[in-house]
């Protein structure tokens, strides 16, 4: 695979998919070169990579033309992919608008995920044709290859994608189908985009969770034993699934830096009690309305943010009474602005989304 970077840091619900693991290291080899058109470049030779890299540093931004032609270019072979990320949650985005199936494999993006041997991400999304009169159509691998119904952070990056490949300015809002149904971004003035991301989905069978439904027919602040430990849970699907803690049943308000995550983290994941797996946000309450987790993703680990991550922590604790309808929620890469309107049932996230760089992997 070869990879060129041009550009420095500066509807209707849809059956769901399983989110089924690739092991990377048990599929076929990709071959990697790197290569940078500006600044010095660094060849690193590995089995069966060659990458070529300059710093930063050295790099500078193109003109947008020139980025639009780098997006244009359909060399047989490569795939030109833009890296972006919504608060250090990264992600390569494909164009795929000429194709209702994903132009790589999940075996492929889990390589290209590979932070030591690949790009490095933590997921691949598509942008694809829209489905049943929506704009545009969003999937996306996991790292691990596995296909989440839904992403917030991604969603954002997909917004700001399809508006530098339609070559759009300003003000902008696009009906997105995903595998949670419809989703509409819109981005801001300011360049952040705002996220309708529907309503929350809390009826224990569909999160799924097979824990006893406790509120109507939803689980909130349930027991859940992790290895001897009894946690305090709510569970909420935002398209996928969550389940939101904000402590032990003995502890006090949970200090989230002093947890150690890589090891409960795939503890709550693979828990009996969550058929398609979870992703799991731990949640220390600030104050009513600014809230502070970490987060452990289904098919992805520890990331530095998670959108539906944060919408479901803002259900969660609004069902459990400890904060408002709208909330700052503080990830590690940084703040989320949620709300879950009272109106219309449905959760809004704002945030940003930015480029890191352009680039193109030779596949084979
Ligand atoms: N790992 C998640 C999907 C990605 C979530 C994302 N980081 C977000 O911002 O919402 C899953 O498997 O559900």
């Amino acid at each position: 695979m070869a990879i060129t970077t041009t550009r420095s840091l500066s509807v209707t619900p849809v059956t769901r998919r399983s989110a089924t693991p690739i092991n990377p290291l048990r599929s076929s080899s990709l071959s990697y070169s790197l290569t940078r058109p500006f600044g010095s470049n660094l060849t690193l030779k590995v089995p069966s990579f060659r990458v070529s890299a300059s710093s930063m540093s050295s790099i500078h931004a193109p003109e947008s033309a020139s980025r639009t032609s780098f997006l244009d270019r359909r060399e047989s072979g490569f795939l030109h992919f833009v890296k972006y990320h919504g608060l250090g949650n990264d992600f390569i985005l494909v164009d795929n608008r000429n194709s209702t199936e994903p132009r790589i494999s999940p075996e492929q993006a889990a390589k290209l995920c590979d932070r030591n041997f690949g790009i490095g991400a933590d997921g691949v999304i598509f942008a694809m044709p829209g489905v049943n009169g929506t704009d545009y159509t969003m999937r996306i691998f996991n790292s691990d290859g596995s296909e989440p119904e839904m992403c917030g952070n991604g969603v954002r990056c997909f917004a700001r994608f399809i508006a530098e490949l339609e070559n759009l300015n300003g003000k902008q809002s696009f009906t997105v189908h995903t595998g949670a149904g419809l989703i509409v971004p819109e981005i801001q003035d300011d360049g952040k985009v705002k996220v309708d991301m529907g309503e929350p989905i809390l009826k224990a069978s569909d999160v799924p969770t097979s824990l006893s439904a406790n509120k109507d027919q939803s689980v909130v602040k349930s027991e859940l034993d992790v290895d001897g430990v009894k946690w305090n849970v709510t569970c909420v699907s935002m398209g996928n699934p969550h389940c939101v803690t904000f402590g032990t049943k003995e502890g006090q308000n949970l200090k989230v830096d002093k947890l150690n995550l890589a090891e409960i983290g795939p503890k709550f994941e693979h828990h009996s009690v969550f058929p398609a797996r979870t992703n799991t946000e731990f949640v220390e309450i600030i104050s009513p309305s600014q809230l502070k987790m970490r987060v452990w993703e289904r098919g992805a680990g520890a990331t530095l943010a998670c959108g539906t991550g944060a919408c479901a922590v803002v259900v969660a604790a609004v069902l459990e009474g400890h904060a408002e309808r709208r909330c700052t929620v503080d990830l590690p890469g940084g703040p989320l602005d949620i709300e879950w309107k009272e109106e219309d049932n449905h959760v809004y996230m704002t945030g940003p989304a930015e480029v890191v760089f352009y680039g193109s992997v030779l596949l084979n």
